[in-house]
């Protein structure tokens, strides 16, 4: 498995797979990887002959100095879990390669719409900085595929939209949701929690599951189900941030035509934002 800092030597073993006829799938994480990241990978090998992971905790898409402060770094862990996977190469880049002159000055990608809603107004200029990591992530590597977790349901649909918008030939793939057995999303910043609040963690999914009952059962007061939500999740240790029920393509609010809803869920638990979702198809 090759491991490498530089764009340079990156695009020249692209071009050399390129050349060679290869299939190339790409794979991009902050590292700290989990058995969803390997489940990532796993579905980008089904994709292509080459897989490429990138690992880059990307200074641009946080919105606290803290948040990216203590964001863990575990490079060399994360390269013997992707050796045993059988990766062909981790980019794994220092910041001052992808961003030479700073932030400040840097050219970005913004996704109208679906970079300032939800997830976006909770976390200001989150998603002009994955936009703009992603687009040059498929702009280096030049993938067939490129796979993303639906954990990130917002992340998916904006990028979606950005490689739909920009003609971009990346097939994009999203990855079902990894889950502990007691149902909390697998998730790097889980290693936040201490093991009291671990134990708490898995009421964001319970009450998720409550959450698509309701809708499944054809209850359609939403303001009332995510008050009792919100109380639920409160009452089980955790607190409540924000709690949406939206049209699960558009992200939008529900309408008449909606043929699927996706519950979007954040709360705190000690110092971790934990997040999760879950579509329900709508039959009535
Ligand atoms: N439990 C999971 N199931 C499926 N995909 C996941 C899961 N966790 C992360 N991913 C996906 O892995 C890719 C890299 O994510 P990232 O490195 O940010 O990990 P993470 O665990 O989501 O960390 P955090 O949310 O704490 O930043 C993203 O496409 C993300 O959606
Ligand atoms: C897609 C991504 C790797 C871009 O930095 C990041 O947002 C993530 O890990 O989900
Ligand atoms: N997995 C999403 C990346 C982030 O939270 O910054």
């Amino acid at each position: 498995m090759l491991i490498v800092e530089s764009l340079s030597v990156l695009r020249q073993h692209i071009r050399e797979w390129r050349q060679a006829g290869k299939r190339i799938a790409l794979v991009p994480t902050m590292g700290n990887l989990h058995d969803g990241h390997m489940t990532l990978v796993d579905e980008a090998r089904r994709h292509a002959d080459i897989v490429v992971v990138s690992v880059f905790v990307n200074p641009m898409q946080f919105d606290r100095a803290d948040d990216l402060a203590r964001y863990p770094r575990t490079l060399q862990e994360d390269c013997e879990k992707l050796n045993r996977r059988r990766v062909d190469l981790v980019f794994a880049p220092a910041p001052s390669e992808i961003y030479p002159q700073g932030m400040d000055t840097q050219t970005y990608v913004e996704v109208p719409g679906l970079s300032t809603m939800l997830e976006g107004a909770s976390r200001p200029g989150h998603f002009r900085g994955v936009a703009t990591i992603v687009s040059k992530l498929l702009n280096l590597v030049q993938p067939d595929v490129a796979c993303f977790g639906e954990k990130d349901y917002q992340q998916l649909a904006l990028i979606r939209k950005m490689v739909a918008d920009m003609g971009y030939g990346t097939e994009i793939v999203g990855v079902p949701i990894v889950r502990a057995k007691d149902g909390l999303a697998l998730s790097s910043r889980n290693g936040y929690l201490t093991s009291e609040q671990r134990k708490l963690a898995p009421g964001l999914y319970q009450v998720m599951n409550t959450v698509a009952e309701k809708l499944r059962q054809g209850e359609r007061s939403l303001d009332e189900i995510l008050a009792l939500a919100a109380a639920e999740l409160n009452e089980k240790g955790l607190r409540s941030d924000d709690l949406q029920i939206r049209d699960a393509d558009s992200l939008e609010a529900l309408s008449e035509q909606s043929k699927a809803a996706v519950i979007l869920m954040a709360a705190w638990l000690g110092q971790a934002r934990l997040i999760d979702n879950m579509v329900v198809t709508l039959t009535r």
